[in-house]
Order: structure tokens, then sequence, then C-alpha cells
């Protein structure tokens, strides 16, 4: 078994950070453009496992996909309809949104593709996508009566039919994957969902001339008959990956940090409420738009944290900050209480279990799990320990952060960083 030892900080952290590109956003550019008929250059793309996962799929199923360095490429779709059968199998790694999204581009065309992925995507459940799919005409079989990988999509018997969806979750991969098949559907689609998710799929299909019409927490799609796409898609960096560094800067005492160009997407900044809920000193720099996304810079410093309360209706805007909000409540005063966030079960891996489990090896009894949530005690005594990553990006950058602000941490497989963010222990070096 891999690991590696993370020491803690001997002073506090300081430099600049460029974050690297949104993981979110990097999925649907090569998704989209792959099914435009003119060339999309990307720029700022994220070349990290998941989004490779995508820009393979999206090559086997024709589109062209080259590479002009690590972080910039173009990709050529055949148009809207233009997408082929594939050869083989499609990998979509370790990654739902690729799963997710292509099941609902997928649903619509007419020939067979089936999925398989690694061992936590197996265990993820896909039925929340492949029922609703299911009512609107799509023919789509997997394990576990149609709710695991590995899966397959045959075509369709008729044309998709558009519907009203009330989906139980707030989640924006069943959001999309319901949307990209009522595009090609007859009649409008409509996705109600209990908070809004994040929007990027709306935000892109925009630029790709394709209107959506959102009401409250409903958002509604047309068939789509023109896709236009537009010649360039520059993508922001990704919040959820600046997060480690907002949190490490706010609780290693004389942390000063400047991070560069980070997504400010509304249904993205939860974190940002949070860690000013509990005091963190945060602000923002040169406000812009990049890609049709608010971006902005932006400057974290040391703080004296507090505990904070908070549930279902924020945790969209910042599910996967959950790990990482964890470590900053260890390092606060008082308790932090989350609830409303049974959706971290069914993530890489039950995190509300790995994050309880492994957090309490350097901060024993601090951590107390809940079947929807968390309490955590904040003052913590930390102590070095030996932690798991449970092969969740996540999970291991959010211990390698409580390592270096406590006594050191030994992560167990540790590589998964790769999984979105793949130059994450170097940086962390380069701020000591
Ligand atoms: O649509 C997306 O790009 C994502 C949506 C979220 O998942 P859910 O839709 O399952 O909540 C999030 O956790 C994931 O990292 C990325
Ligand atoms: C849950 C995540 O991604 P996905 O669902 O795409 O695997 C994540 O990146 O934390």
């Amino acid at each position: 078994m891999e690991k590696i030892q993370i020491e803690k900080a001997r002073q506090g952290l300081q430099g600049e950070i460029v974050i690297p590109g949104d993981k979110s956003i990097s999925h649907r550019s090569v998704m989209f453009s792959a099914l435009g008929d003119t060339p999309v250059r990307i720029k700022n793309f994220l070349h990290a496992q998941d989004c490779m996962s995508t820009a393979a799929c999206m090559e086997a199923l024709g589109a062209k996909v080259e590479f002009i360095s690590d972080t910039e490429l173009i990709v050529t779709g055949n148009g809207l309809h233009g997408l082929k059968e594939p050869a083989t199998i499609l990998d979509a790694g370790n990654s739902g949104t690729t799963l997710r999204l292509l099941m609902g581009i997928l649903a619509a065309q007419p020939f067979l593709s089936t999925f398989t992925g690694d061992a936590s995507l197996h265990k993820r459940p896909m039925g929340r996508v492949i029922k609703p799919l299911s009512q609107m005409g799509a023919q789509i079989y997997g394990r576990e009566n149609n709710a695991k990988l590995p899966i397959t999509v045959v075509p369709a018997k008729e044309k998709l039919h558009g519907m009203h969806y009330d989906s139980p979750v707030a989640s924006a991969q069943v959001k999309s994957a319901i949307l990209l098949a009522g595009m090609f559907a007859e009649g409008e689609t409509t996705v109600n969902e209990p908070f809004v998710s994040r929007d990027h799929t709306e935000q892109m299909l925009a630029a790709f001339g394709v209107q959506l019409k959102r009401e409250g927490t409903a958002v509604t799609i047309q068939p789509v008959e023109k896709f236009i796409a537009p010649q360039e898609i520059e993508v922001p960096g990704d919040i959820s990956s600046a997060a480690y560094w907002l949190v490490a800067g706010s609780i290693v005492p004389g942390s000063k940090l400047l991070l560069k160009n980070v997504g400010i997407n509304p249904t993205r900044t939860g974190i940002l409420d949070v860690l000013k809920d509990m005091g963190a000193k945060i602000t923002l720099q040169n406000e812009r738009t990049s890609g049709g996304e608010a971006a902005a810079d932006m400057l974290v410093e040391y703080s004296d944290l507090k505990g904070v309360t908070f549930g279902a209706e924020i945790m969209p805007r910042l599910i996967d900050e959950i790990p990482i909000i964890a470590v900053a409540a260890l390092c606060a005063q008082g308790d932090t209480v989350i609830t409303g966030a049974g959706e971290l079960r069914v993530k890489e891996t039950d995190r509300l279990m790995a994050i309880a489990k492994e957090f309490n090896k350097l901060a024993p009894g601090a951590v107390e799990e809940r079947e929807d949530g968390l309490v955590i005690h904040g003052g913590a005594n930390l102590q070095k320990a030996t932690a798991f990553s449970y092969d969740d990006h996540r999970i291991a950058m959010s211990l390698a952060i409580l390592g270096t602000v406590g006594a050191g941490v030994e992560i167990e497989n540790p590589q998964c960083v790769n999984i979105s963010y793949p130059e994450f222990y170097q940086t962390l070096e380069e701020i000591q």
C-alpha cells in the first residue's frame, strides 16, 4: 500500500496558488463540444483523471479530441445527431458526473453503449438517473434491477418524450442527465428539485445557444434544433479545489494565501458563506467573468474560527466541501453541527463514515457520525496518526490539511488526489 507523510507546518502558509480548472465545467465543456459541429478550443481544462475519463468517452463516441497542452484542447463533434456507436465499453473510471450525464445523452441515441467504471463507481446509485430516463422512454439496463454498473443503454423504441420530473434529491447530475435527454425528446422537459443544485449545465447550454427557463427550483428545456458551439470555452478555477487552501489558510496560524482564478458561481459558494459564518478572513478581488461563469481571486488570512450549524438547504452549494469544512470545524471553538448531508454516503466512498473514522484517528473522540450528518467538537487536540483515504480524493486532501495544521499524518492510498487535483501535494509543499 502506498503512503505519504505530511508534516506539521512549521510556520504560516504563504504564497500565491493558481487554482486548476473546475471539474464540473471541464466535463461539460468536452461533452457539449462533442455535440457541436465546429471546433471548440477549451482553455484551462482540468487535466485530472475524472475529466480525462470524459474526454476518452467522447473520443470513443466519435468526437475529435486534440490536446494542445495539458490544459488546452480542441474538441470537434459531428453535430447534435452525429455521435457514433462506440467500438467497445465506455469507461467512466471514478467519475459519477461522466457516467450520469452521458447516460442522459446516450439514452436518446440510435445505438448501443455499455458502461463500466472503477470499484467505487460500481457501488454508487444509478437508479436515480435510470428511473427518470426510463420514464421518458429510454431503455437502460444495469445490475441490481437497473441501479448499478455495468450499465447498457439500448436504442429507445420510439423518440423520448419530455416530462415533468420532481426529483427527490438536489443533484446536478440527475438534473443534467434529464435535461440532456430532454434536448432530444419530444415536448418540453422540466426538472424540479428540492433545492437548486449547481447550474453549470444550464449556463453552458446557454453558451451553445440553448435557452432554458428557470422558475424557482424548476428548470425547463425545449427540444433543441440548433446547437451552436462557441469558438472557445475558458474554464474558471474550481472552488472545490480552492476550498482546501481556504481552510488551510484560515487555520494554520500566520497564514496568508492568494488564490488566483476561482469560480464563484453562486450555486457553488456555500463554503464561503459557512467559513465567513465561522469567522474566516476571506476577501474577493478582481471579480470578473470567465467563460460565462463568475470568477475572482481570493485572499485568505489566518483567523480564529467558531463552530456553526448548517443543514439541507445549503448542502447542494457545498456538497463536495464537507470533508474540508469538517477540518475547519475541528480547529474552531465550540461545536459544529451538520445535518441534511445524507448524500455524502453515496459519493466516492461513504464520506460521513470516512470522516468520522479517519479524523478520529488524528482527533480522538472529536467527530460524531449521525445518520445524515456530523457533530464535530472544536478545539480538538490533534495527534499524529496513520489514516486511510478510502481511495477518495477529497478525504485524502482533507487529511493532508488536518495533518498540516495538527501534528502530521501518514496517509494510506494518497494518489487518489489525481482524480481532481494532481498537483495538490506539490502545492502543499510549495506554500510552506
Ligand atoms: O454535476 C456535477 O458536476 C457534480 C454534482 C455533484 O454530484 P450530485 O449531482 O450527485 O450531487 C457533485 O458532488 C459532483 O462532484 C459534481
Ligand atoms: C462526488 C464527486 O464527483 P463525481 O460524482 O463526479 O464522482 C466529487 O468530485 O467529489
